[in-house]
């Protein structure tokens, strides 16, 4: 097993992106499997196509044999930089889970407003009533 000691960006690890020069980025590490292209079972292109990103989704759904993964090892050449990797993504899911946030308080708000008049309401029209068989109690009585 090769010792893990560079790290790399997201971006110079994007870099590698051919067939001439491919790296893989598989669960934060940096492979460099150029010459494993033409070996490779699964074919060249679905390599260079699993560049740029964190591919470890796409290796395991394909259910790689435990020879496959030992493999890997071989090809490691450091792990990513964990600060180089793109929060927007995030910060973009997280201002819209706060706006989402803000629309259920804001609807929550407006039907206890409402819930408040209607009851208020309610309360007014039943003394009225009350009170007008108390003043004006029924002929019969
Ligand atoms: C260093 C990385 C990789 C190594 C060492 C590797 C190795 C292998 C090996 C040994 C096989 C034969 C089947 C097995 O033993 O499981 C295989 C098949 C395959 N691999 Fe990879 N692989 C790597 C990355 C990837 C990635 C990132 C993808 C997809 C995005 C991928 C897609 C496939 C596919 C589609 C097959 C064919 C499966 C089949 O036909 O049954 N591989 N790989």
């Amino acid at each position: 097993m090769s010792n893990i000691t560079k790290l790399y960006t997201v971006e110079e690890a994007s870099k590698h992106n051919t067939k001439q020069d491919c790296w893989l980025i598989l669960d934060g590490k940096v492979y460099n499997v150029t010459k494993y292209l033409d070996d490779h079972p699964g074919g060249d292109d679905v390599l260079v196509n699993a560049t740029g990103r964190d591919a470890i989704e796409d290796f395991d759904f394909v259910g790689h044999s435990k020879s496959a993964r030992e493999l890997m090892d071989t090809y490691l050449i450091g792990e990513l930089d964990p600060s180089s990797i793109p929060q927007q993504e995030d910060k973009a899911t997280t201002t819209r889970h706060q706006q989402q946030k803000d629309q259920v308080t804001q609807k929550s708000q407006d039907s206890s407003a409402f819930n408040y008049w209607f009851i208020s309401l309610v309360i007014l029209v039943i003394s009225v009533i009350a009170g007008g068989y108390l003043y004006f109690p029924s002929k019969d009585q």
